[in-house]
């Protein structure tokens, strides 16, 4: 039977200085994001998923997102160079989790850049997008690290949202879902179901049919339950306010060999 962790990351006390790029700066409540996060982790664990905590890093305002620090296909799991400088303290308590899990790590070294909200995997299709974090040097390593382990590496730009996962996830089914005005090209997904609302876009499949959604797609949520998916929803308003979802707050690792 497959493994189920998730790797997740204590929000720093330093949350509230956090990166902003697409939206209006908005003061955050750090004592209510950690209720949020916590209730997060619950979800989580009440859908079968062991959670592992990373070290915190209290000096590292966004590193309670902790998918863009390293990104998983098989039991590699290949280290990120963050594309904004200030994440990069990030990724060493990460890697020393990864390895204490009996991964394989591989790293995305200078001059590349790659978060792992920009990377999007749909069986063994990995989508990489290429926009403000990711770089060219970056796709073209991610497609050295995972092509020989079977991965099909497919390029898309990404220019209207942070990153590509802000723009688009997937059904279990494969289907890529995205609210159009934030996708570049919705044509280069083989099955794409457009969504009303930008928070929409982004589901965690938990397993077991099960979506895990952010509260504040209520019109989403209720297309995706009308077509048979069983949704989730945990209320994440202060990530939010950081250009965080649902999906940047854990890294599931599902083909662990320990
Ligand atoms: N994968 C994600 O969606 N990550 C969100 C990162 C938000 C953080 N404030 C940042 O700008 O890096």
């Amino acid at each position: 039977m497959p493994s189920k962790k998730a790797l997740v990351r204590r929000p720093s006390p330093r949350l509230a200085d956090g990166l902003v790029t697409h939206v209006e700066r908005e003061k955050v409540d750090v004592g209510l994001a950690t209720e949020q996060w916590e209730a997060y982790v619950e979800a989580l664990r009440a859908n079968g998923w062991e959670t592992i905590e990373v070290e915190p890093a209290d000096d590292c305002p966004d590193s309670v997102f902790v998918e863009d620090t390293v990104v998983m296909y098989r039991n590699v799991a290949l280290i990120t160079r963050p594309g904004a400088a200030s994440r990069r303290p990030e990724t060493a308590g990460v890697e020393e989790a990864v390895a204490r899990l009996g991964c394989s790590v591989n790293w995305i070294w200078d001059p590349g850049t790659l978060d792992g909200g920009d990377v999007l995997k749909v069986g063994d299709t990995v989508y990489v997008g290429r926009g403000g974090r990711t770089n060219p040097a970056g796709v073209q390593q991610l497609r050295a690290a995972f092509e020989p382990l079977g991965a099909r590496v497919v390029a898309v730009p990404v220019s209207k949202v942070l990153h590509l996962k802000s723009a688009v996830t997937a059904l279990p089914d494969g289907t890529v879902i995205g609210h159009i005005p934030k996708v570049d090209r919705p044509s280069l997904f083989p099955g794409f179901l457009s969504v009303p609302e930008e928070a929409g876009a982004h589901v965690v499949l938990l397993g077991g049919g099960k979506l895990l959604m952010a509260a504040s797609a209520p019109r989403t949520a209720e297309l995706l339950t009308d077509l048979g998916h069983d949704v989730v929803t945990v209320d994440i308003g202060e990530f939010e306010k950081l250009e965080g979802c649902v999906t940047c707050l854990s890294v599931r690792m599902r083909e662990l060999y320990a």
